[in-house]
């Protein structure tokens, strides 16, 4: 009954557009009675356009069919569509990293994923509305999963594929590996609640999900659907010796530590001085600088796919 009146859009990045298990899973679930649209992306921008469209066409439920990227392009195609009228997300994993899929538990390949997308209840949480500057213009974006800044941005946007597994092993191996590497820090003032703070940091995560970069664990404590962001600070460093303290407050995410602090806020602005370079930033894994940026809850924004007992949702809360 329920599937009588659900149409379902896949958006497949190109790049995928031939995986022989992607066209299986579409084959097989069609022959299952899943009225199911495919369109295929030919450059950056498609599929925000694709899931903006869905709605026109009566579509229920997007599926976006790639990585974190073709998610995130979903994600700004579909907040266009006015709320009453927003299909639902479903996410069928084609990426390298996956990190919004993987942590919330979707399964991770296409066959599964689109039976899964099939007969998953989908739930409300929220999105993530960035309004910034750069080079004297403002844009809007959203993203769902997590913004970095200054090195977690960097590392993320210009690492190679390798090293980012290598450091998948968490923010111990990538602070060590980061010192090693390179070491640059992101001067600016923080806005926050009634707090302003100047701060020259060498991380920042804004977390509405938990992880980025391919398996860094940044806002452990992150639900979708709190209205809340989850703040990391990393303070900047002046010698290795500072190293352990950091590092242990790194696998504890104190709420004011020495160096790190983890607090979450519906609202959260990063302002530089003129002469300050703009911050290096991923949303949701694609890169972008910008010299003044303000990330703000948009509650319960987007209905999307989940599994029941997705750690994210508050309902499954076993803090
Ligand atoms: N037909 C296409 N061919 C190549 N690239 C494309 C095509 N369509 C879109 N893109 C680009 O693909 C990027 C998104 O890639 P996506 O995130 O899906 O894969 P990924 O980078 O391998 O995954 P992950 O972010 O999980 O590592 C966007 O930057 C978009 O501009």
């Amino acid at each position: 009954m329920k599937d009588l009146q659900q149409r379902f859009l896949l958006i497949v990045n190109g790049k995928s557009a031939g995986n022989p298990a992607l066209r299986e899973a579409v084959e097989e679930q069609r022959e299952a009675g899943m009225p199911i649209t495919v369109r295929s992306t030919w450059e950056g921008g498609d599929a925000a356009l694709f899931a903006e469209q869905a709605a026109d066409m009566g579509i229920t439920h997007v599926i976006a069919c790639g990585g974190d990227g073709t998610v995130n392009e979903v994600v700004n195609g579909l907040m266009r569509v006015p709320h009453d009228k927003r299909p639902a997300l479903g996410i069928v994993p084609l990426g390298s990293a996956n990190d919004f899929a993987t942590s919330t538990g979707l399964p991770l390949e296409p066959g599964p994923a689109l039976a899964a997308a099939r007969n998953l209840t989908s739930y409300p949480i929220d999105i993530v509305r960035v309004t910034a500057a750069a080079n004297d213009k403002s844009v809007t974006q959203y993203y769902v999963n997590m913004t970095t800044g200054g090195f977690g941005a960097e590392i993320t946007s210009t690492t190679p594929k390798t090293l980012k597994r290598m450091l998948g092993g968490g923010a111990y191996s990538l602070m060590g590996a980061l010192k090693a590497w390179r070491h640059r820090s992101y001067c600016g003032t923080l806005h926050w609640g009634d707090k302003e703070q100047d701060a020259s940091l060498l991380l920042l995560a804004l977390g509405n999900g938990r992880q980025s970069g391919g398996g860094q664990v940044l806002a452990p404590r992150a639900k979708l659907d709190d209205g809340r962001l989850d703040v990391l600070l990393v303070k900047d460093f002046s010698s290795v010796t500072e190293l352990p303290t950091l590092i242990n407050e790194l696998q504890n995410f104190p709420a004011e530590g020495e160096y790190v602090r983890y607090f979450t806020t519906s609202q959260f602005t990063v302002t530089t001085r003129r002469e300050d370079p703009a911050w290096p930033l991923t949303l949701d894994g694609e890169a972008c600088h910008y010299d003044r940026f303000c990330a703000e809850v948009v509650p319960l924004a987007l209905r999307v796919l989940l599994p029941e007992d997705c750690p994210l949702l508050s309902a499954n809360d076993r803090h």
